[in-house]
C-alpha cells in the first residue's frame, strides 16, 4: 500500500472538526495499472475535507492512512481523484512542477463548465503543471457538483491530480494559490443594483474571510461574479492578510469583445489587434480605450478614419455585447467568458509581450491616473509572468476618454458607498442615481 506525506495545515478552519483538520498532501501519482479498480460511490457529503490516500490491494474504496498508521475510510474526495500517485516515480511526470491547488466558486454554473476543462487539459497554466481542483458550490449545487466532478473522471486528464468537491469555503480554500470566484446570483426581473450589491456582496465578504483565513498567503483572486468589480473590493476588504493587489475583477471578455469590434471595422483577423485598455467597472459604463489600442501597430485612429463610429457605434457596441448576446443565446455569455478567464490567468503567468498590456480590475493604490483610490477599476497592466502585475504608467488620457472615466468612477464609487457595511467603511448609504446602471448582460 502506498502512503501519502503528512502536513499540517498552516491555518485551520472555525467550521472544520479535527478529523478534517488532517491534511495529508499527495506526492502520488494515478498509474494506468490503478484505473480499471472499482471506485467509491459518488460523494454525498455537504462539505469537504481533503485527506490523500492510498489504494488497498484488494479493489476496495480507498483509504486514508493517517499519521499513526491507522486507516481510515476516505469518504470526502471525489472518486478517481482519491488515488494515490507519485509523481516522480514515472520518466514522463518526474519534471512536472510542484501541483498548485485552484478553488472554484459556482463551480456548477455555466462558465465553470467551461473553464473547468480547460483548467484540467494544460491549456492554462501549461503541459508541465499538475493541478488539484477545489469546487465550491452550495445544498443547490451539490448534486450538480458531483456531476461535473464525474465529468472530469471520465475526462482522464494526466494533469488533473485531485478533485475535491463541498459547499464550506473554510474548506475548499484551504491552501488554494488561486481562486477564480464565479459563483453569484443572477440579477432577476425587477431587481435593483442595490440588492444584487448587498446579495453578491455578502457572498464575497464570507469568502474573503475563508481565503484570508485558509488560502495560501499569497493566493491569486480573479472575482467574475457580478458586479465584479464591487464584489472584488468587498473581497479584498475582508481579506487583509492577502495582498490587495493580488486581486483582480474580470474585465478581460470586454477586452475581447473590443479587439473583435476593431478588428471587424478594420477589416483584419483580430490577432492584429493589440494594447486595448478597458477602463472603470464591468458594466455600461465601461470604457473601451481606442485611442491608444493599436492596429498592425499603427493607432487605431490611423486605420479607422470613421471616428465617430469609434466613438459611439464601437464604444457602445462593446459596452452592450453581454446583453446582445442575451437576447441571441437566450443566456449570458459562458464560453466567451471561460476563454477569457484562461487569457487572464494566461496574462499573469506568462511575460507579456513586448509594447502591449492587458486590462484587468484591480485595486486602485497610487495610480498616475488620478483616478479615486480604494476600488477595483480596469486599467492596462504588464506582467512578468510571475503572477503579478505593474501598472503601465504612460497611456495617454484626452478628454473624451476622462469624461468617460470619470462616469465609470462615480458609478463605482456609489456602488462602494452601498456596500459600506461590507467593506467595514462604515454605514451604507446606496444612491445609485436616477438611472440604474447596467451589467453588460443586461438591456
Ligand atoms: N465579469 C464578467 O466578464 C462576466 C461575469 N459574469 C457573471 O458570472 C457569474 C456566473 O455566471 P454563470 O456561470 O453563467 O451563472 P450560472 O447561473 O450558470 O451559475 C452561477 C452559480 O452561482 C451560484 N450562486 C451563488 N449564489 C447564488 C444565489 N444566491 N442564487 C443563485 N445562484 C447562486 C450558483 O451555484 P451554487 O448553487 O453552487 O452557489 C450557480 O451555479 C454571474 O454573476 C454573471 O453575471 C458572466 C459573464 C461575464
Ligand atoms: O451580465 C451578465 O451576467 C453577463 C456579463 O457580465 C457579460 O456578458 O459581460
Amino acid at each position: 500500500m502506498a502512503m501519502a506525506e503528512l502536513t499540517t495545515p498552516k491555518k485551520t478552519s472555525p467550521f472544520l472538526n479535527s478529523s478534517s483538520q488532517l491534511r495529508l498532501s499527495s506526492k502520488l501519482h494515478l498509474s494506468n495499472q490503478f484505473r480499471h479498480l472499482l471506485l467509491p460511490p459518488p460523494l454525498h457529503a455537504t462539505s469537504t475535507s481533503k485527506i490523500s490516500c492510498s489504494v488497498s490491494q484488494n479493489n476496495q474504496a480507498p483509504v486514508a492512512v493517517q499519521d499513526n498508521g491507522s486507516v481510515k475510510t476516505k469518504k470526502e474526495c471525489y472518486g478517481v481523484f482519491c488515488l494515490t500517485y507519485d509523481l516522480k516515480a514515472e520518466e514522463e511526470t518526474k519534471s512536472w512542477k510542484k501541483m498548485i491547488s485552484i478553488a472554484v466558486s459556482g463551480a456548477a454554473g455555466m462558465i465553470s463548465n467551461h473553464l473547468l476543462f480547460k483548467l484540467a487539459s494544460g491549456a492554462v497554466f501549461g503541459p508541465d503543471q499538475p493541478i488539484a481542483l477545489k469546487l465550491l458550490g452550495s445544498e443547490r449545487s451539490i448534486q450538480a457538483l458531483e456531476g461535473v466532478a464525474m465529468e472530469l473522471e471520465d475526462s482522464l486528464f494526466p494533469l488533473l491530480r485531485e478533485v475535491d468537491i463541498g459547499t464550506d469555503p473554510y474548506e475548499v480554500f484551504q491552501d488554494v494559490e488561486w481562486a477564480l470566484l464565479i459563483g453569484a446570483k443572477p440579477r432577476g426581473p425587477g431587481m435593483e443594483r442595490a440588492a444584487l450589491l448587498d446579495i453578491n456582496g455578502q457572498i464575497f465578504a464570507e469568502q474573503g474571510k475563508a481565503l484570508n483565513a485558509v488560502a495560501s498567503p499569497n493566493v491569486k483572486v480573479l472575482v467574475v461574479g457580478n458586479p465584479c468589480n464591487t464584489n472584488a473590493l468587498i473581497c479584498l476588504k475582508n481579506a487583509p492578510n492577502i495582498p490587495a493587489k493580488n486581486f483582480h475583477a474580470l474585465t478581460r471578455l470586454d477586452e475581447n469583445r473590443a479587439k473583435c469590434q476593431l478588428a471587424l471595422k478594420a477589416g483584419v483577423f483580430y490577432d492584429k489587434v493589440s494594447n486595448m485598455t478597458i477602463w472603470g467597472n464591468h458594466s455600461t459604463t465601461q470604457v473601451p480605450d481606442f485611442l491608444n489600442a493599436r492596429i498592425n501597430g499603427l493607432p487605431v485612429k490611423e486605420v479607422i478614419s470613421d471616428h465617430k463610429w469609434l466613438e459611439e457605434g464601437f464604444t457602445e457596441s462593446v459596452q452592450k455585447r453581454g446583453g446582445l448576446l442575451i437576447q441571441k443565446w437566450g443566456r449570458s455569455s459562458a464560453a466567451s467568458t471561460a476563454v477569457s478567464i484562461v487569457d487572464a490567468i494566461k496574462s499573469l503567468v506568462t511575460p507579456t509581450p513586448e509594447g502591449d498590456w492587458f486590462s484587468t480590475g484591480v485595486y486602485t493604490n497610487g495610480n498616475p491616473y488620478g483616478i479615486a483610490e480604494d476600488l477595483v477599476f480596469s486599467m492596462p497592466c504588464r506582467s512578468k509572468g510571475d503572477g503579478d502585475y505593474e501598472l503601465v504608467k504612460d497611456v495617454e488620457i484626452d478628454d473624451y476618454l476622462r469624461k468617460r472615466i470619470a462616469k465609470s468612477e462615480a458609478e463605482l464609487l456609489a456602488e462602494k458607498q452601498c456596500v459600506a457595511h461590507l467593506t467595514g467603511d462604515g454605514i451604507a448609504f446606496c444612491d445609485l442615481g436616477p438611472v440604474d446602471t447596467m451589467l453588460p448582460g443586461e438591456v
